[in-house]
């Protein structure tokens, strides 16, 4: 049974597929009223549920976020992604309705409906007090032309106006496509008779309609934020609108909200809307199906399309990964097991099939076995990598051309304090997880199960005391190889065993000469 709390007012008929699976358990309750947050698998929020690094060590059992949304500034990304918790959100859900609400807001602004709505209910008839503009013919300014952009360009053009786009990232192509006119920022600001923001809140774009930014801007230039609250900056709205350079506002977020900042909302030339870009019946149905359809593929363990701090894997790239992510795991339990010291390096070679895979993917499941041997805390892949860079392990990825003669092949090697080690492995659908090279040992075995990785020196005899020592121990052996570089020389055999092979085993091993050293792996 999984637990899943869901923390914000989210569309129920859009939950349905966590509400009728029988095998979850959905709570809709605030964070603050639940006392046994540490059950939970899973947690779905909109914009009111903070989620801090607080939150996130109080809920231990924790694996997933879903941001019913777009932005997840009210999720620490970050502390998530160090516990190892998968964050994703539902990026176009809401994409049609923040760009019609952007442009009723515009609609409204030049056409002062909100003042005159008000005028009207108060019993006035004023009609004079009310000229607007009309948006045809005008240049509209729209910076960060991405999914609610680009919806936004379209509306704009369809009502004969002329766009002008910011955003450092489109293409030609793009530009071309939609129709718009790609600038630099400048020529937007200079431009453009009402201007649009639709970027993320970054650290470049906090503030970027500012005290310099906006004097650059037409005097009677409208601005509209529907975005982030942020980009545009309050303190330096309400110094042009004081000096009347900016001629009408259009607001439906804000730098704190609800907003503490009266003076700007003050403003009669001000309008604005309580965050309500996304409050439509389809939108909320939209965000609200997409985080619980993927939650539950999550919960299964079906690959995520939209997390914020892992690949995106499709059902079809994920079920070929799957197996190599499964022998990456493995091969880092057992690096880990047969090193038992300090690894500065790890270096993995990606061949043949393999190679065309998202092997950064991969990489991580094998640093998450690795690490999973060594660190209290849970590892996986969101988190792997962060937590090998804070041990000081680095490690890297390299396809190679196929020289190892298999279809595929994972090649490792781990650079330790005192020695190296190294593994090849290869996946053969149809017969499973093959190791075919270890520390440079020609050798073929199924990596399962309790191992016992024995190095002697090739001689006659060798074989038949480690079967009498295990014999004598009661330990049957269920499969055996053995490996070697040259006659009479170094020697390894890797032997699988129905039962746990206990120290004292290994002692009765050691003691012979021609053993050089024995080792159990549990994989
Ligand atoms: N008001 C609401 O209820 C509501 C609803 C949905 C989304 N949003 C917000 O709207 C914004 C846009 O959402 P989206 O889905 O279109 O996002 P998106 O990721 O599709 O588009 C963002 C665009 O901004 C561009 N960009 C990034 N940095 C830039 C910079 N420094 N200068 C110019 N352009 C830059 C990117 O290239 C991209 O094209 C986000 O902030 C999102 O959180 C608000
Ligand atoms: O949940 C909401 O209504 C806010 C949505 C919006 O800001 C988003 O980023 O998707």
């Amino acid at each position: 049974m999984f637990h899943v709390l869901v923390s914000d007012s989210i569309s129920n008929d859009g939950l349905a597929p966590l509400l009728n699976d029988e095998n979850i358990n959905v709570v809709q309750k605030k964070v603050s009223e639940v006392d046994d947050l540490e059950k939970y698998d899973a947690l779905l929020v909109r914009s009111a549920t903070k989620v801090t690094e607080e939150l996130l060590q109080k809920m231990t059992n924790l694996k997933i976020v879903a941001r019913a949304g777009v932005g997840v500034d009210n999720i620490d990304v970050e502390a998530a992604t160090k516990y190892g918790v998968v964050v994703i959100n539902a990026p176009d859900g809401n994409t049609i309705s923040t760009a019609e609400h952007t442009f009723a807001m515009m609609a409204s602004l030049v056409r002062h409906i909100p003042q005159a709505n008000v005028s009207v209910k108060s019993g006035e008839w004023n009609r004079s007090a009310f000229l607007g503009t009309e948006l045809y013919g005008k240049s509209l300014g729209i910076i960060g032309l991405g999914r609610i952009g680009s919806e936004i360009a379209k509306r704009a053009k369809a009502f004969g106006m002329n766009v002008l786009v910011f955003d450092p990232f489109l293409t030609k192509d793009r530009a071309q496509k939609l129709g718009v006119n790609s600038c630099k920022l400048d020529e937007v600001l200079a431009q453009a008779d009402i201007i649009t923001v639709h970027t993320p809140l970054t650290k470049e774009t906090r503030g970027l309609l500012g005290k310099e930014n906006i004097g650059k801007t037409k005097k009677g230039v409208y601005l509209l934020n529907c975005a982030r609250g942020g980009i545009i900056d309050e303190e330096a709205l309400i110094h042009y609108l004081e000096i009347g350079h900016v001629k009408g506002v259009a607001l439906d977020v804000f730098e704190v909200e609800p907003p503490v900042n009266r003076k700007l909302l003050d403003f009669e030339q001000v309008i604005a809307t309580p965050h309500l870009g996304a409050s439509t019946k389809e939108a909320q149905l939209n965000v609200a199906s997409q985080v619980a359809e993927e939650v539950l593929k999550f919960l299964n363990g079906k690959p995520v399309t939209n997390s914020i701090n892992l690949p995106t894997l499709t059902k079809d790239i994920f079920d070929k990964i799957q197996p190599f992510y499964k022998l990456a795991k493995k091969l880092g339990q057992l690096a880990s097991q047969y090193m038992k010291e300090p690894v500065q390096h790890i270096g993995i070679v990606y061949e043949g099939t393999v190679a065309e895979l998202e092997t950064s993917f991969i990489t991580k499941a094998f640093l998450a076995g690795f690490l999973g041997e060594r660190v209290d805390s849970t590892v996986n892949e969101v988190n792997a990598g962060l937590i090998a860079k804070e041990r000081g392990i680095s490690f890297s990825e390299k396809i190679a051309s196929n020289g190892s003669g298999y279809a595929n092949c994972i090649a490792v090697q781990v650079d330790g304090d005192h020695r190296t080690f190294s593994v090849k492995a290869t996946y053969i659908p149809n017969y499973g997880e093959r190791i075919v090279d270890l520390n440079g040992f020609d050798i073929d075995f199924y990596p399962a199960g309790e191992v016992l990785y024995v190095e002697h020196i090739d001689k006659p005899g060798v074989i038949g005391r480690v079967g009498k020592v295990l014999g004598d121990h009661g330990v049957n052996i269920a499969t055996m190889q053995v490996g070697r570089k040259n006659i009479g020389g170094e020697a390894i055999m890797v032997l699988t065993c129905d039962k746990l092979i206990d120290d004292q085993l290994i002692e009765a091993l050691v003691q012979f000469d021609d053993i050089v050293s024995a080792k159990t792996i549990h994989l």
